[in-house]
């Protein structure tokens, strides 16, 4: 939040843009990760929170969400190794049958698109090296939904 002190154009600032890193852990139920993941779920729903109008009108400031998949960096190494709640391995290898760890410039280029394209308040996937894939109306569609329910 200093940052957006910063950056906004309604305080001096140029305007800009923020990403923030989530991951697959954040919009999966993966019980090898259950606090990583929490703490994935609370980046993604900060941003959303954050990016909601009329906060780009005011600031200027694009927040951008990447979520993404297991990518080969050094937080993937060993991690077989770190899972603390054991009876979580069937779900962490059967994944492992359907997922790869992708590659680093996977991840490069997925950040790259956003960076040029992406909306305030945009969310957006980048797994398995495939190209990346937007989620805003998917993860807005269920924030609104739910939100309803709290006004019902
Ligand atoms: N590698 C993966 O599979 C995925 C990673 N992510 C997220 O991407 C982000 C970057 O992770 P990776 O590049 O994969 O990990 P990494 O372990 O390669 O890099 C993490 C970097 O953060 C720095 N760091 C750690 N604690 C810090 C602190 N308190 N203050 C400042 N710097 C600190 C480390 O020195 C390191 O350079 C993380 O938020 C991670 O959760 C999200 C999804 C998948
Ligand atoms: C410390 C947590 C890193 C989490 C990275 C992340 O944000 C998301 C990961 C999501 C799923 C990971 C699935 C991994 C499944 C298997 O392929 C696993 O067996 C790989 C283990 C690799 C290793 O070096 O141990």
């Amino acid at each position: 939040m200093k940052a957006v002190r910063h950056m906004r154009k309604d305080e001096g600032g140029e305007g800009g843009t923020i990403v923030n890193i989530s991951s697959t852990a954040g919009l999966c139920k993966y019980t090898f990760l259950p606090i990583y993941g929490g703490s994935k779920g609370a980046v993604l729903h900060f941003s959303q929170s954050l990016a909601r109008e009329p906060f780009y009108d005011n600031t200027g400031i694009r927040v951008i969400t990447l979520c993404p998949g297991p990518t080969a960096t050094k937080l993937m190494e060993g991690l077989d190794n770190r899972i603390v709640e054991t009876s979580s391995m069937k779900q962490i290898q059967s994944l492992s049958d359907v997922q790869i760890i992708q590659s680093i410039p996977s991840a490069v280029a997925a950040m790259m698109k956003l960076l040029k394209e992406g909306d305030n308040g945009s969310v957006w996937l980048s797994a398995n090296d495939k190209p990346v894939v937007e989620l805003t109306e998917k993860i807005n569609k269920h924030l609104d939904e739910l939100e309803k329910l709290t006004l019902a």
